[in-house]
């Protein structure tokens, strides 16, 4: 059995990691970390744990991680770079949803992340999890950085394309639409019912801390440095990610040839769904671990990419568990929906 720690377990990823592993038949949950919910019993704060789990909310000490084979960190952003190399120096495989390891350009990483200068040589620690594109570095991995949820929509469906040198690198247009659990449990004003509800507004446009996740991992994957804006809508739902992509392929390039690329990169990932000329919608892929992604080109040239996922599942706590089982060696789907055949 793996033995499991979560920090910030009370908060929404946490709640996801732990409906995911209390299914997972090799894993044990031993300690569960908060801040402001110490002493609170598990399923008192996730009252859909009711009866599944009997553990209390501690608060966290690195000292008591002796029989620990894995921690999963879900703390916001600027707090994990203060526990991880504590938990790293004990040999302890981590999971880190959040972004403080994401970035190795410390110019980037400054810009948007508030650090301890401590941490910024440890980065090189960090092994970026997106599991159909890094499963040989994640496999021998010990400390892992998550990708974030709209990277993780957006890298999924373009990174065969531009590894393939199709799309035009000269202007690509991202636009994505998250529902409000991306924020956490945190309140704001800005997310509270009323200002959300029946309507839908952008934020973070040019400024969003994806966009250089988005640049470094298009570059480290598909060695692709296109020109692309990134513009983040608020969607008056809980869950899920809707990203469309806009950008024009090469002039010998048709829709065949995407098919074929699709196929070629992704027939064998049990968590990508080709939808080819489908429209994908968000209701189908909540609450799984999968990412739907459909694909469309004009008689112009003008391709048009959509990927959905779920932003707690596939985009923090399922692809988390997904890279455990493969940095254990186990089958990467354990304790989540998968697909067993590609034709539907
Ligand atoms: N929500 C999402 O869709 C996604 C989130 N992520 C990332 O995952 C991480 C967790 O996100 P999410 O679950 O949404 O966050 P939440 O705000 O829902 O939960 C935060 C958790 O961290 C604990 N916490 C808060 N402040 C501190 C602190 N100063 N020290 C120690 N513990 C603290 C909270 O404990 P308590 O409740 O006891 O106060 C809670 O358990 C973030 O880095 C986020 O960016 C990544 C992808 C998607
Ligand atoms: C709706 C919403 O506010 N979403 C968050 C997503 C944050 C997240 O999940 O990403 P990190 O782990 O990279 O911080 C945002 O746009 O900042």
């Amino acid at each position: 059995m793996i033995k499991i720690a979560i920090i910030g377990a009370s908060g929404y990823s946490g709640a996801e990691l732990l409906k995911i592993l209390l299914n997972h038949p090799h894993v044990e949950i031993k300690n569960l970390y908060g801040l402001s919910t110490v002493g609170v019993k598990i399923s008192e704060v996730h009252k859909s744990l009711r009866g599944m789990i009997d553990l209390t909310i501690e608060s966290f000490d690195e000292n008591n991680l002796n029989e620990i084979d894995l921690v999963f960190v879900a703390l916001p952003s600027g707090e994990s770079m203060k526990v991880i190399p504590k938990i790293f120096e004990k040999g302890i495989k981590i999971i880190d949803l959040g972004g403080d390891f994401r970035l190795n350009d410390l110019n980037e990483f400054t810009k948007y992340y508030k650090h301890e200068h401590s941490a910024l040589d440890f980065l090189k620690n960090a092994v970026y999890g997106l599991s159909e594109w890094s499963e040989n570095e994640i496999q021998s991995a010990q400390l892992i950085a998550n990708p974030g949820c709209y990277p993780t929509s957006v890298q999924l469906a373009l990174l065969p394309l531009l590894k393939n040198k199709i799309v035009n690198e000269n202007f690509i247009s991202i636009t994505s639409y998250s529902g409000t659990s991306g924020a956490g449990k945190s309140a704001t004003q800005s997310m509270i019912f009323s200002e959300v509800n029946e309507s839908v507004r952008a934020y973070k446009i040019s400024s969003h801390q994806h966009i250089p996740e988005i640049k470094q991992y298009l570059k480290h994957f598909a060695n692709s440095e296109p020109n692309f804006s990134f513009v983040p809508h608020l969607l008056p739902v809980t869950r899920g990610i809707y990203t469309t992509i806009s950008a024009t392929v090469k002039k010998e390039v048709d829709e065949n040839l995407i098919n074929q690329i699709f196929e070629k990169e992704y027939s064998k990932k049990p968590f990508i769904r080709l939808l080819k000329n489908e429209i994908p919608e968000l209701k189908d892929v909540v609450y799984t671990n999968f990412c739907d992604i459909s694909w469309n080109v004009d008689e112009n040239k003008n391709l048009v990419l959509i990927s959905t996922i779920d932003n707690l599942i596939k985009g923090a706590a399922g692809q988390a568990v997904q890279n455990m089982n493969i940095m254990f060696g186990l089958d990467q789907t354990l304790g989540l929906l998968k697909c067993t055949e590609k034709k539907w």
